[in-house]
C-alpha cells in the first residue's frame, strides 16, 4: 500500500515538479511572446515610418518630374509654336477666325491643323511644304467624305485651306490653280469659282485632265529652257498649282507618263501638284498626308497625330476670291513717275544712246528702252485709251531727267484732239515749260501740213548734220560730237502722236511725208535723229507698210494692251498684257525679245509737274520756251518792224515749224494785187488788218484807203480802223467815189516820192456789177454781161449799190471818163505800175472774174490770192495747178498763192482781228450779197442803214 502511496506520492511530486516546469516554461514563453511582440510593434512602427517617408519621396519625385516635363514640353511647344510662326507668316499659318490674306514673300509651309501633345501643353502648329518645295499626296480612310458621296470630306476642306492660304500669302496673280474634278464637275471647290473670270482658276472636266498635264509638262520644259539654272530669285513666272481630285479611275499609261514627269521635275519649275485619291510616283518632292476621320498624318509630322484645322469659312473663301479676282482685273497698282527718274538729274551724255526706263518689269526692276544706231526708231501702238500718251510722256519724263537741254532736243506733235503736249509749254496757269522741247504741237488734227513742215524741219537738220559730219569724217554722231566737242548735236527726238493722220490721205502731203519719213528713218540713225511714232491703228496705214523699207528702221516695238499690227504677226503677247502694261520689243517685235513693263502714271498732273519744275528751274541761261503750235487757236497778229525789201503783205502765220508771218509782196510792179475770196467776211477783215499793218511797217510813208461798198458789211470794217487810225474810210456810196477818184488820178510816172497807196476793199464784188455801170457803157461793165438766174446775178440785182459809173462824182483834175466808167478794173490793172495797189475782199471766184472783165477776163491783175472757203476745182483760174489745188476749205484756214514767189500754194491760218486774243471764231459765212430791207453776214438791218453813211474820214 505504501507503495501505493508512495508510488502516489511520488507521482504526485513529479506532477507537481512537472507543473513547476510547465509553469516556468510557461512563463517564458509569455515572456518571450511579450517580447517578441513589442519587437513586432517596434518594426511594424519603422516600417510604417519608412513607407511613408517612402511614398512621400515618391510623390515629391512624381510631381517634380510632371513640373519639369510640363515646363519643358510648355517651352518646347512655344518654340516650336515661334518657329512654325516665322516659318508660315500671317496668311500660311495663321488660324482661320484671325486670318486675313497679306503677301508675305514665304508661301512655302503651310499651315493644315495642330500638333496637340498633351492636353496641358499648347498645340504646334501642323505645317506642310507645298510652294517651290513638294507636292501633295493625300490619301484618307474609307470613311473619310470624298466625292463618290459627293459630300464634302475632310480633304476637300484640307485642299480649301491650302489654297486659301497659298493665294492669300502670294501676289495676285502669282498662283494659277487648275482643278481636276471629274466627279463633282468643280464643285468641291466652289468658293473659288470667282477665280476662273480672273484666269487664276481653270476648272478641268472629266475629258481635260491630258490636256492639262501636256500643257503643265510643256510649261515646264519651257521653264527650263528659259531660266538659267541655278539663277538666284524666283522665275519670273507664276505657280502653277494642279488639283487633281480623284474619282477612283485609273489614269491612261499616258496620263501616267506625264503626271510621274511632273512629280520628278515640277517642283523645281514652280509647278505643283496636290493629289488626292490619285496616287503619285515615290519621289521625295511628295509629302504624304493621310487622313483618318479627324486626325492626319504626314510626313513632316512623322508620327504626331495632327488635328486637322476646319476647313475655311465659305463666305471668307469667296470674299477674298472676289476681292483677288477684281484685284486683277484692274491690273496691279501702276509704278510712279519717280521710280523712272535717276539719282542725280542731267548727267548722262547722248553721245552714243539715249536709254532710260519706261517702266518697270514683274520683278519691280526697271525696264530701260535706248534710241540709237540701234534701235534707232520706235513704233507705239494701242487703241484708244490704252495709255500711249502717259507712256510718251513717262518716257520723254525718264529721259528728260536724265539728259540735259544740250543732249536732247524734243519735237512733239499730237494729230489727235487735245492739249497732251501743251503741258510742255508755258501757259497762264503753269509757267514752267520742259527745257528740252523745241516745239510742241497740239490739236493738230488737219493740219497734215504741219506734220509736213516738222518732217521737212527734221530733213533740213540731218543735212545740216551729214554736212557736218562729212566735213570731220564722223560715221556717226559719237563721232561727230568727238570730234567737234563745241559743237550742239544733242540727239533730237521726234514723237508723232496719231502719225497715221499725216499719212493718211493719198495725195501729195502723204507722198512727201512718207519719202521724208524713210530718209529720216533709213540716214537719221547715224545723225542722232529718232523718230517716235505713235499711233491707234497701224495695221491701215498703207503709205507706212507699202514701205518695207520704212518699217523695217523702226526696230523697237512697243505695244499697248490689244495692240495690233505693232509686233511680229506672231507674237500675240500685247493680247494678254493687262490695263497699263507694255510689250518692250526692240527686235522689231519677235517675241523671244518681249519684255514686260508696267507703266507708271505719268499723266497724273502733280507728279509730272514737279518734274518739270524741277528741270525747268534748272534751265540753262537764255533757253527760249518753246513753239506751241495749237490747232485750236487763232494766231494773234504780230507788231511787224520795219522792212528793208519789197513791201509786203501779212496774210496769216505759215503753217510752220517756226510761226511766221506768211508775206505776199506788194512791190511797184504789174499784177501786185492781192485777192481775198470766200464767204468768211471776219476771216477777210481780218487779213486785211494783218496785210496792211504788215504794209504799214514795211513802208512807213504809205497811203491806205478803205471801202466798205455794201454798207451791210460796214461793221466787218472794225479790224481795219483798229489796224489802219490814219486811213481813209468810205462805206457804202462813197466807195466808189474812191475808186474813181483814184483810178481818175493813177499817176503816170513814176511817183516814188508819193509813196504807194493800198486801196483795202470789202465785198469789192458789190462795185462791180452793177447793172448801171453796165448801161453806162464803160468796157469793163459791157465786158461783164450779169447772168440772170445765177446766184452772182441775183447778188447784183439786190445790191443796194448804185452803178459805179453813175455814182463816181468825186472832183479831180485827172478824172478820165472812159477809164472812170469802171475804175476798179482800171486800178487792178494799172495801179500796180504805179505802186497803187488793191488788196480786196470777193465773195466768190465768178464774181472775182466779173470784177476783172467777166466770163473770159484773164487774172492776171491778180498776182495774189487768198482762198476761204472756196473749193479747189473753183480756183482753178488762179491756180497753177491745172483743175486747181487740192484744197478742203475748213474754218480758221486759208490757202495763200502769190504768183511771184510760190510754186504751190500753201496754206496760212489768218491771224485774229487786232483785240483781245480769240479761239477760233466759229466761220461766219456772208451772204453772197444782202437780201433788200436786211444785212448780211448777221448784220441787222438797222444796222445796215446806220453804217450807210456816205462819206466817212480818217479813222471816223
Ligand atoms: N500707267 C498708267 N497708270 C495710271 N493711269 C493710266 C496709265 N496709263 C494711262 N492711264 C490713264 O488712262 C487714260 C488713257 O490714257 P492715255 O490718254 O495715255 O491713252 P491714249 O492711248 O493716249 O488714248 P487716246 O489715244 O484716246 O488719247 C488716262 O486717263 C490716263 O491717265
Amino acid at each position: 500500500m505504501s507503495s501505493r502511496v508512495s508510488m502516489l506520492v511520488a507521482a504526485r511530486q513529479d506532477v507537481a515538479a512537472a507543473r513547476g516546469l510547465a509553469r516556468a516554461a510557461q512563463a517564458g514563453a509569455e515572456e518571450i511572446k511579450t517580447e517578441t511582440r513589442r519587437r513586432y510593434e517596434v518594426i511594424r512602427g519603422a516600417h510604417d515610418t519608412c513607407l511613408a517617408a517612402l511614398t512621400e519621396a515618391r510623390e515629391t519625385a512624381r510631381d517634380e518630374i510632371f513640373e519639369r516635363f510640363h515646363g519643358e514640353a510648355v517651352a518646347r511647344a512655344g518654340t516650336l509654336g515661334r518657329l512654325a510662326a516665322a516659318c508660315a507668316p500671317g496668311p500660311a499659318g495663321a488660324p482661320w477666325p484671325a486670318w486675313r490674306p497679306a503677301v508675305t514673300g514665304r508661301a512655302g509651309l503651310l499651315r493644315i491643323g495642330v500638333i496637340a501633345v498633351d492636353e496641358d501643353v499648347p498645340t504646334v502648329p501642323a505645317l506642310i511644304p507645298l510652294l517651290d518645295r513638294a507636292h501633295l499626296e493625300i490619301t484618307r480612310d474609307p470613311e473619310d467624305g470624298d466625292g463618290r458621296h459627293h459630300r464634302a470630306s475632310t480633304a476637300d476642306g484640307l485642299i480649301a485651306g491650302l489654297l486659301l492660304r497659298a493665294l492669300g500669302g502670294t501676289p495676285a496673280g502669282d498662283l494659277r490653280i487648275w482643278a481636276y474634278d471629274p466627279d463633282r464637275l468643280g464643285g468641291s471647290l466652289a468658293g473659288f469659282a470667282p477665280l476662273a473670270a480672273a484666269g487664276v482658276l481653270t476648272s478641268v472636266g472629266p475629258g481635260g485632265l491630258t490636256t492639262m498635264l501636256d500643257e503643265l509638262v510643256e510649261h515646264v520644259r519651257r521653264i527650263n529652257e528659259t531660266v538659267p539654272a541655278g539663277r538666284p530669285g524666283r522665275r519670273p513666272e507664276p505657280w502653277r498649282l494642279a488639283v487633281l481630285l480623284g474619282d477612283g479611275a485609273d489614269l491612261t499609261p499616258q496620263q501616267r507618263a506625264q503626271l510621274d514627269r511632273l512629280v520628278r521635275t515640277g517642283v523645281a519649275a514652280g509647278v505643283h501638284l496636290i493629289a488626292r485619291d490619285v496616287p503619285l510616283a515615290e519621289h521625295p518632292d511628295v509629302e504624304h498626308v493621310h487622313l483618318t476621320g479627324r486626325a492626319a498624318y504626314c510626313d513632316t509630322a512623322g508620327v504626331l497625330p495632327v488635328r486637322l484645322d476646319p476647313p475655311p469659312p465659305a463666305e471668307q473663301t469667296a470674299a477674298v476670291c472676289r476681292k483677288l479676282a477684281g484685284a486683277l482685273s484692274a491690273g496691279p497698282p501702276p509704278a510712279l513717275l519717280a521710280d523712272l527718274l535717276p539719282a542725280r538729274i542731267w548727267r548722262e551724255s547722248a553721245a552714243a544712246a539715249l536709254t532710260a526706263p519706261i517702266g518697270v518689269g514683274p520683278d519691280g526692276e526697271p525696264i530701260e528702252v535706248t534710241l540709237g544706231d540701234d534701235p534707232p526708231h520706235a513704233l507705239i501702238g494701242g487703241p484708244s485709251g490704252s495709255g500711249k500718251t502717259n507712256l510718251i510722256y513717262a518716257w520723254l519724263g525718264a529721259l528728260a531727267a536724265r539728259y540735259s537741254p544740250a543732249e536732247l532736243a524734243l519735237y512733239l506733235l499730237d494729230f489727235k484732239e487735245g492739249v497732251s503736249f501743251a503741258r510742255f509749254a508755258p501757259s497762264p496757269r503753269d509757267p514752267s515749260w520742259l527745257p528740252h522741247v523745241r516745239l510742241a504741237g497740239v490739236n493738230v488734227n488737219d493740219d497734215r501740213e504741219f506734220g509736213l513742215a516738222l518732217l521737212r524741219h527734221l530733213s533740213a537738220e540731218l543735212r545740216t548734220r551729214a554736212r557736218a559730219a562729212k566735213r570731220y569724217e564722223a560715221g556717226k554722231l559719237a563721232e561727230l560730237r568727238a570730234e567737234d566737242p563745241d559743237g550742239a548735236w544733242p540727239r533730237i527726238v521726234a514723237v508723232i502722236d496719231e502719225f497715221q493722220l499725216l499719212l493718211g490721205a493719198r495725195d501729195a502731203v502723204t507722198a512727201e511725208a512718207a519719202a521724208l519719213l524713210e530718209d529720216l528713218a533709213r540716214r537719221g540713225r547715224s545723225q542722232g535723229i529718232h523718230l517716235v511714232l505713235a499711233s491707234q491703228d497701224v495695221s491701215g496705214i498703207e503709205a507706212l507698210w507699202g514701205r518695207p523699207g520704212l518699217v523695217a528702221q523702226f526696230t523697237l516695238r512697243i505695244a499697248l494692251p490689244k495692240a495690233r499690227r505693232i509686233l511680229a504677226e506672231t507674237n500675240l503677247a500685247a493680247d494678254v498684257i493687262p490695263r497699263h502694261h507694255a510689250v518692250i520689243n526692240a527686235d522689231s517685235g519677235a517675241p523671244s525679245a518681249n519684255r514686260i513693263a508696267r507703266l507708271p502714271d505719268a499723266g497724273d498732273r502733280q507728279a509730272w509737274r514737279a518734274l518739270q519744275e524741277r528741270l525747268w528751274r534748272l534751265r540753262p541761261p537764255g533757253a527760249t520756251p518753246p513753239r506751241l503750235f495749237d490747232g485750236d487757236a487763232v494766231p494773234s497778229c504780230p507788231d511787224f518792224s520795219v522792212h528793208s525789201g519789197p513791201p509786203r503783205a501779212a496774210v496769216g502765220e505759215t503753217i510752220d515749224v517756226d510761226a511766221l508771218p506768211a508775206y505776199v509782196t506788194m512791190p511797184r510792179a504789174p499784177g501786185r494785187n492781192l485777192a481775198i475770196v470766200g464767204t468768211r467776211g471776219e476771216e477777210a477783215a481780218a487779213i486785211l488788218a494783218s496785210a496792211a499793218r504788215s504794209l504799214a511797217a514795211s513802208v512807213p510813208g504809205a497811203r491806205f484807203s478803205v471801202a466798205c461798198p455794201d454798207p451791210a458789211l460796214a461793221p466787218l470794217i472794225a479790224p481795219l480802223r483798229a489796224a489802219l487810225p490814219s486811213a481813209t474810210f468810205h462805206i457804202g456810196s462813197v466807195a466808189a467815189d474812191l475808186f474813181a477818184t483814184v483810178s481818175a488820178n493813177l499817176p503816170t510816172a513814176s511817183p516814188d516820192h508819193t509813196g504807194p497807196h493800198y486801196l483795202l476793199g470789202l465785198a469789192l464784188d458789190a462795185l462791180t456789177t452793177s447793172p448801171a455801170a453796165t448801161t453806162a457803157g464803160a468796157p469793163g461793165a459791157a465786158d461783164t454781161p450779169g447772168v440772170p438766174g445765177t446766184v452772182d446775178a441775183v447778188a447784183v440785182r439786190r445790191s443796194p449799190i448804185p452803178p459805179l459809173s453813175a455814182m463816181t462824182t468825186a472832183p479831180g483834175p485827172a478824172r478820165v471818163s472812159s477809164r472812170a466808167a469802171d475804175p476798179l478794173r482800171t486800178i487792178l490793172d494799172q495801179g500796180p505800175g504805179r505802186h497803187v495797189h488793191v488788196l480786196g475782199w470777193w465773195r466768190s471766184v465768178a464774181r472775182l472774174r466779173d470784177s476783172l472783165g467777166g466770163i473770159a477776163a484773164r487774172f492776171d491783175a491778180i498776182g495774189a490770192w487768198v482762198a476761204l472757203d472756196v473749193q479747189g476745182p473753183d480756183l482753178a483760174p488762179l491756180s497753177p495747178a491745172p483743175g486747181g489745188p487740192a484744197w478742203f476749205p475748213r474754218p480758221g484756214r486759208a490757202l495763200c498763192f502769190d504768183r511771184s514767189e510760190d510754186r504751190h500754194p500753201r496754206m496760212v491760218i489768218p491771224y485774229a482781228p487786232p483785240g483781245p486774243a480769240a479761239e477760233r471764231p466759229p466761220s461766219t459765212p456772208a451772204a453772197p450779197g444782202p437780201a433788200p430791207g436786211s444785212g448780211s453776214a448777221g448784220i441787222p438791218a438797222a444796222t445796215t442803214s446806220a453804217a450807210a453813211g456816205d462819206v466817212t474820214g480818217a479813222g471816223s
